[in-house]
């Protein structure tokens, strides 16, 4: 059997490693690979940056005949940038029309995992450290996005920019919307309005591309499918799939017997 493949996505809070089988790179006619994707995960880990070592620890002694990195930490370098069968994918390198040159490789990949797997035209919507919203049109090409504060980061900068309010987690169950006390005041502030926001941006794509879907992903999407944010799918997947076709994409362009013969 060949070595396993390893995929490496960097965020701004944690480290995300998936480890999944060569086969997926196999030749196949259509995308059916990419649908395989579960059956073919061997291990995923996300750690914290500071906890990066317990990730080295794990997985130093396997060895993997391809490494992908997207890194949307410039100066967080890691054992395996350097190895000679790694890959580093830039936002420029992502085969969507119309991205900017400064566009985190996060999106670009997610955007792209997510309309190779599910189709064009797509709204992914990714709650992590920072929440962006990622609109690819039916020809590939960006229709744009936003970007604003993730939830842990909004309870973080109303903690820290402020002397009387204390640091609080979301809460599982919606909030009323009225609150009577200061906890739930912050709560119910940062949820509501992040979930009317959201929904006002999800309600203007689905008015202009009615049959797309809305895909969320990043640590926080199964908390706003609970809030009841109306959502298609929540995929945690999408950069690794974004990665996986991106490989795809060369391949096809480069079939491995080809390039052997020139
Ligand atoms: N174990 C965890 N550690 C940190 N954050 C977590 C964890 N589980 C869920 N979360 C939630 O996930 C959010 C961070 O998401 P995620 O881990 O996707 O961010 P990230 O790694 O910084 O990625 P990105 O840079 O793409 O936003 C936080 O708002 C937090 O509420
Ligand atoms: C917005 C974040 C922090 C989300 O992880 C990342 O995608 C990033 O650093 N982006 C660069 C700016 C942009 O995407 O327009
Ligand atoms: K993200």
């Amino acid at each position: 059997m060949n070595s396993p493949i390893l995929l490496i996505a960097i965020g701004n809070t944690r480290i995300k490693a998936m480890i999944c089988a060569q086969e997926l790179f196999e030749d196949c006619p259509d995308r059916s690979f990419n649908h395989s994707l579960n059956h073919q995960i061997i291990a995923t880990h996300a750690y914290p940056h500071a906890q990066i070592d317990q990730l080295i620890e794990r997985i130093q002694d396997q060895s993997f005949s391809l490494i992908t990195i997207a890194s949307v930490v410039p100066n967080l370098q890691t054992p395996w940038h350097d190895l000679p069968q790694t890959q580093i994918i830039t936002t420029a390198d992502v085969p969507l029309d119309g991205l900017y040159s400064s566009m985190g490789s996060d999106r670009a990949l997610a955007a792209f995992g997510a309309g190779e797997f599910y189709g064009y035209p797509i709204l992914v919507i990714d709650a992590g450290t920072a929440i962006t919203l990622t609109a690819i049109d039916p020809h590939k090409k960006l229709m744009g996005g936003a970007i604003m504060a993730g939830l842990r980061s909004q309870f973080a900068m109303l903690h820290s920019n402020t002397a009387a309010l204390p640091m609080l987690t979301a809460p599982d169950s919606l909030p009323h919307r009225w609150a009577i006390n200061t906890n739930t005041a912050m709560q119910t502030g940062i949820v509501h309005i992040l979930l009317m926001g959201l929904q006002a941006y999800i309600d203007d794509w689905r008015s202009q591309f009615p049959e797309s879907k809305v895909i969320m992903t990043g640590g926080d999407a199964d908390q706003f499918q609970k809030w009841g944010l109306a959502i298609d799918i929540v995929d945690p997947n999408l950069i690794f799939r974004g990665m996986i076709s991106f490989h795809r994409s060369c391949l096809l362009r480069f079939p491995p017997d080809r390039a052997a013969h020139q």
